[in-house]
């Protein structure tokens, strides 16, 4: 990978400082984004994945703190730039879609206006022709009469059309990285399947890079070239999108592929394989592999941290079973870590 990435999360370190207890959002997190690629950052909820992107941009609030590592955007290291810097960074090299564009839309202006800000900070352009470059953004993401919805407030439009104009803003100032965290939850899949499809559509345009953030791994494969997969504040295994649904490592990638409801089997009457137990709260974390009270092969290596291994298909894969010192199960060196067959 190396150079062709327009981000690199070194060690990225986050913490919540509350009642005197330090809680690792983000504890060690480690990946690149490859240009004009689609990294997808999957995991179940509080696993850490929206608290990586607000450090990315540096949006992380008190009593919460970036604690450690590097972000190396474009050869500079964000963790150094002060709020000045990143306000000139934030929605011009970087924007974000947040994940409710009801709260993040300001209600009280209309959409050219919001949109049009992008265009009046970092292009100095006057109101009008704001108002002009606002238009051909709504055009872009497919809203129509977009020279009458200019005018209009944000409850004035649907959902699905307020998170097209969140997508305008988004990319109103041509981002070299976009980062969308769950920007299609709140819709319903029809207006889901049009919101990705019109992203990867202005990707190709536009040729930006893309971090998609989703616990739905239907939209992974869809959208992701590459994916992270996170655990507890660390990402487990790092693959491409079709590696990782092929060929699966991480015990815990292996549970969340196996709980996906499957469409060419019968499983009526029969219980969907989910991952047993539950994500280990902040204050009983293991101080091992985080996920090996949950794993069906964890050994008593699992006491200790695994490291995130690069295999030899370029993989990143943070578990003991893949390293010389395994010392459970040798079947599950060779057969891998599937529980049920495939
Ligand atoms: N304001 C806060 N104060 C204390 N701890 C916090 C705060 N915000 C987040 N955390 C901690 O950070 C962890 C990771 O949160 P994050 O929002 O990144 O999860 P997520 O993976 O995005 O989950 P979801 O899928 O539900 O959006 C949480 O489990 C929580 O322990
Ligand atoms: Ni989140």
């Amino acid at each position: 990978m190396g150079n062709d990435s327009i981000i690199k999360i070194r060690d990225l370190r986050t913490s919540f400082f509350t009642q005197g207890m330090e809680v690792r959002a983000v504890d060690g997190v480690t990946f690149d984004v490859p240009k004009g690629k689609t990294l997808g950052i999957v995991g179940e909820s509080g696993s850490g994945k929206s608290i990586s992107a607000m450090s990315i941009l540096k949006l992380i609030q008190n009593p919460g703190k970036i604690v450690g590592g590097e972000i190396e955007f474009k050869g500079e290291d964000l963790t150094n730039k002060n709020e000045n810097e990143m306000r000139k960074i934030r929605g011009n090299e970087i924007s974000m879609i947040f994940q409710e564009p009801m709260t993040s839309l300001n209600p009280v202006y209309t959409v050219g206006q919001q949109i049009g800000e992008s265009f009046r900070i970092h292009e100095k352009v006057g109101k009008k022709e704001a108002i002009a470059k606002s238009i051909d953004m709504l055009k872009l993401v497919g809203i129509p009469s977009p020279e009458k919805r200019v005018h209009q407030y944000p409850y004035e439009l649907s959902g699905g059309m307020r998170q097209r104009v969140m997508i305008a803003m988004a990319l109103a100032c041509n981002p070299e990285l976009l980062i969308a965290d769950e920007p299609t939850t709140a819709l319903d899949v029809t207006i889901q399947a049009q919101i990705l499809e019109l992203m990867k559509d202005l990707q190709n345009r536009l040729g930006m890079s893309i971090i998609m953030i989703t616990h739905d791994l239907g939209v992974v494969a869809e959208t992701c070239d590459y994916v992270a997969v996170m655990y507890c504040g660390k990402v487990v295994e790092y693959a491409t999108v079709e590696e990782l649904f092929a060929n699966p490592r991480h015990p815990y990638t292996v549970g969340l592929l196996e709980s996906l409801p499957r469409h060419d089997v019968d499983v009526e009457g029969e219980d969907l394989s989910v991952i047993r137990g539950s994500v280990p709260s902040p204050a009983n974390m293991p101080t091992g592999c985080r996920f090996a009270p949950r794993c069906p092969h964890a050994s008593e290596i699992c006491n200790r941290l695994p490291d995130l291994e690069e295999d030899e298909h370029g993989n990143q894969i943070r578990c003991w079973i893949y390293s010389d010192e395994w010392d459970g199960d040798p079947e599950v060196k060779v057969h891998g870590t599937r529980t049920t067959q495939g």
